[in-house]
């Protein structure tokens, strides 16, 4: 649905430029919700107002539902960004018309007919749960509530992709989750398919099929989110986790850092680590993730006893992996 082919973005020229997007390919199909993963100033907004040519990129191709938008006149390009939907951190809500008419003002720009506005109107406020404020005005409303105004109008025209620029970044942790749930509820549902960007990685867990990690204007991970999370060498995985703390192991002991996912994470691996191999094992931390449909896991741990290697060819035979931090050779 969104094709981005070698993308580059330069602003300013001479001394002052700066590289704010640097060969930057991605592909979003159709019916996926892809997230951008970035820190500040890594490139984000550049690339998501690239889609929409809402910024004009220096270079690269960028293909939205076949069309590609970086050679459009601005009749061509008006009729284009019909067809993408966007939200933003702020909504971006006009104080002075009611939800209502917030709703209906992109109708109003494509030449719909009053009658037909309504009951337009009525459909998308139904679809975000909002039926009961559409008299209110955007100042009576809660930031999840302005949130959702925003995506019912994002949703007016119909559009193929829906760009969605850090939506739940000035939300609370529960507002966060229900938007979040409407936005995924919206991909089930309507197969829309969803473009993010994002500097949480909750928002990733929650609802992202793929992601794509963007430092300093470049991509340096992408992949389906399933399948990133259970390489215990991806940035994702080590992002889901904090950095394991460097401890010093006591004489005899030897500290693992485990990664396990998806049924692995249901294993009684500590007692058997225990009962079976006679191991001493002293938890350092453990942390166990949903991610999508499966969980995730991290347990670092101090081992002592004998048949440590043992168990540990035990824990890689069941699709552990186990990194050793440091040993000590009995
Ligand atoms: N209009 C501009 N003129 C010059 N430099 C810019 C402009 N917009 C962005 N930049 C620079 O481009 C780089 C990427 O900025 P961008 O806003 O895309 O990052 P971001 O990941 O969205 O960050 P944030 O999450 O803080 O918004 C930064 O170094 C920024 O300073």
């Amino acid at each position: 649905m969104v094709t981005i082919n070698n993308l580059r973005k330069v602003y300013g020229r001479g001394k002052e430029a700066v590289v704010a997007l640097d060969d930057v390919s991605l592909e979003v199909p159709q019916g996926e919700i892809f997230g951008v993963l970035g820190q500040s100033g890594a490139g984000k907004s550049t690339l998501i107002r690239c889609v929409n040519l809402l910024e004009q990129p220096t270079s690269g191709s960028v293909i939205v539902d076949g069309q590609e938008m970086t050679t459009l006149n601005d009749a061509a390009l008006r009729r284009a960004r019909q067809h993408i939907g966007m939200i933003f951190q702020h909504f971006y809500l006009l104080n002075s018309r009611t939800v209502a008419e917030n709703v209906a003002f992109p109708l109003e720009v494509i030449g719909y007919k009053r009658a037909d506005r309504e009951a337009r109107v009525q459909e998308l406020l139904s679809l975000v749960g909002l039926e009961e404020k559409a008299r209110v005005y955007p100042a009576q409303l809660s930031g999840g509530q302005k949130q959702r105004v925003g995506i019912a109008r994002a949703l007016a025209g119909s559009p193929k992709v829906l760009l969605s620029d850090e939506a739940t970044s000035a939300l609370d942790p529960q507002t966060t989750r229900s938007i979040l749930d409407l936005l995924r509820d919206l991909n089930q549902r309507i197969g829309l398919t969803i473009l993010l960007i994002t500097h949480e990685m909750s928002v990733v867990r929650q609802i992202c099929h793929r992601v794509a990690i963007l430092e300093e204007g470049r991509i340096v991970e992408q992949g389906y989110v399933n399948e990133l999370a259970a390489l215990p060498e991806s940035r994702l995985l080590q992002a889901f986790f904090p950095q394991v703390r460097d401890i010093q192991a006591r004489p005899g002991a030897t500290i693992v850092t485990l990664a396990f996912s998806g049924t692995v994470a249901e294993q009684p691996m500590v007692s058997t680590l225990i009962r079976r191999f006679g191991l001493d094992v002293n938890i350092l931390s453990a942390n166990i993730e949903e991610v999508g449909d499966q969980r995730i896991g991290q347990l670092q741990a101090e081992l002592v006893g004998e048949q440590i290697d043992a168990g540990l060819s035990y824990l890689h035979d069941l699709g552990v992996h186990v990194k050793l931090h440091q040993e000590v050779h009995l």
